[in-house]
């Protein structure tokens, strides 16, 4: 898999090899106002000098914890960011409907606030007024903060002709049990950083700025592992236990960036939307009570990769080709028919390919009984038709996962290109 790792120690802009997903646009350095001057900053230079620190063992005093912090995405850029960036430690998910009468131009307006407080808060810098404090003293943390428009956004500000065709609602699958309240939504917000408290200064400034402009409809909190949890970056697991995100599409594959990003030309899409791409996120309760039912073996066959590394179940290690058509001395296919990793290969559907970039949930106890737990699947591709809807057809078909999963609400949504340096974001919509 690759690595949907988090790397533990970054050079200044370093584009990690081709295994991580991936930093490559996360650079090193100790944040202009919160940390100079403190004992944190001497330990992130500490840390970018030492090179590799693992985290494994018991921190010594040389262990630069603190270079977490100095992280930094970078607001501006062909692409939003938050889309290629290595999964962070927290998440907010939140999605916004327009006030009635808020219009294009209070969209627009609204839309520069946002850009401007993503671009202050990801270089860790407070917000313009009234900042709230809660990330005084931390660094930028790998701070992330992305903007989507939903399908109802267009009709609401009078857009109807920009609207993209594949913003078209998803259709229905059978196994969908949707909450419509925690569903779509006129705006998408996602916010990633590898501290909570930076996430939440983000999630409240990203609120106040909406004003009476939109209020929220919905929000989900997520999480990762934490940077530096491990002894040495690897595949991220899920709250199954599974190492997940093992075969994404990664940016060095020559097909990568069609599969991702929408084209400046020669696609279906409206020229706003040259270089963005489309979020499908999908809340996926995790039937966890069931699952730790299985056995391992049990758990592996609906996988079809082992849960201890992620290898398929033909064979070798995480990074080995799975081999399809292998048998047992029975003459069992190896990989079961209906293993989930087996079905959503790119090979068994036409093609078909996302990139998954989720985050962990976990809600306390349910109404039911069990935990409110499982996964904000955020995935992106350039055409959802030929991405997620394809994929989730076919596990609707038959997936051996399903039985140990709930799709509980869904959004899909719009992710224009990055602002360029003075833009702010969707202003070639807005403004167009
Ligand atoms: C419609 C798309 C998908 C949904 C929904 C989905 C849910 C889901 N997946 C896991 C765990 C794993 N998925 C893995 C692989 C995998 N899954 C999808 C798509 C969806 N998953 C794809 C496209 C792939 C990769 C296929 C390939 O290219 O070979 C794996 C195996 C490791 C890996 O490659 O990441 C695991 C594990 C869960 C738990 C889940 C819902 C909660
Ligand atoms: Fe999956």
């Amino acid at each position: 898999m690759a690595d949907q790792s988090i790397p533990e120690a970054r050079t200044p802009e370093k584009a990690l090899d081709d295994g991580a997903l991936h930093n490559a646009v996360i650079k090193e350095g100790v944040s202009r106002r919160r940390l100079l001057g403190t004992a944190g900053a001497t330990g992130l230079v500490l840390g970018a000098a030492g090179g590799t620190v693992g985290y494994a063992a018991r921190p010594s005093e040389a262990t630069p914890l603190a270079s977490v912090g100095a992280d930094e995405a970078m607001f501006h850029g062909k692409h939003q960011p938050g889309i290629l960036q290595g999964l962070q430690a927290c998440g907010h998910l939140v999605a916004f409907d327009l006030a009635a009468g808020v219009g294009r131009k209070g969209a627009a307006a609204l839309l520069r606030r946002w850009s401007q407080t993503a671009r202050r808060l990801m270089a860790g810098e407070g917000t313009a007024a009234d900042d709230t404090d809660v990330a005084r003293d931390a660094g930028p943390s790998a701070l992330t903060i992305t903007f989507g428009f939903g399908y109802s956004f267009f009709a609401r500000t009078g857009l109807e002709k920009q609207r993209p065709v594949a913003l078209d609602p998803l259709p229905d699958f059978s196994s969908d049990q949707l909450d419509k309240a925690r569903s779509n939504g006129d705006l998408w917000v996602q916010i990633g950083a590898n501290d909570a408290l930076v996430a939440f200064h983000a999630l409240r400034a990203i609120q106040k700025d909406a004003g009476s402009a939109a209020r929220v409809r919905w929000q989900m909190n997520g999480f990762n592992r934490s940077p530096g949890a491990t002894a040495h970056p690897m595949t991220a697991r899920n709250l199954m236990g599974q190492i997940d995100g093992t075969r994404n599409p990664k940016p060095s594959e020559p097909d990568f960036d069609r599969r991702i990003f929408v084209p400046s030309s020669g696609s279906n899409d409206p020229s706003w939307m040259a270089n963005g791409s489309y979020a499908v996120v999908r809340r996926i309760r995790m039937l966890l009570d069931d699952w730790e039912n299985l056995s391992v073996t049990e758990q592996e066959n609906v996988i079809g990769r082992r849960k201890a590394n992620g290898a398929a179940l033909s064979g070798g290690s995480e990074t080995t080709e799975m081999d399809l058509e292998k048998t047992d001395a029975q003459g069992n296919l190896v990989v079961p028919i209906n293993a989930h990793a087996r079905i959503t290969r790119p090979d068994q559907n036409g093609g078909a390919a996302m990139l998954r970039r989720p985050f962990s949930y976990h809600d306390g106890i349910g109404t039911d009984g069990v935990p409110d737990a499982g996964l904000l699947f955020v995935c992106w591709q350039a055409d959802p038709l030929r991405g997620f809807v394809t994929v989730q057809r076919k596990l609707d078909r038959g997936d051996a996962l399903s039985k140990y999963i709930r799709h509980e609400s869904s959004g899909l949504f719009a992710v224009p290109g990055g602002a360029a340096e003075g833009e702010y974001v969707g202003q070639r919509l807005l403004e167009g």
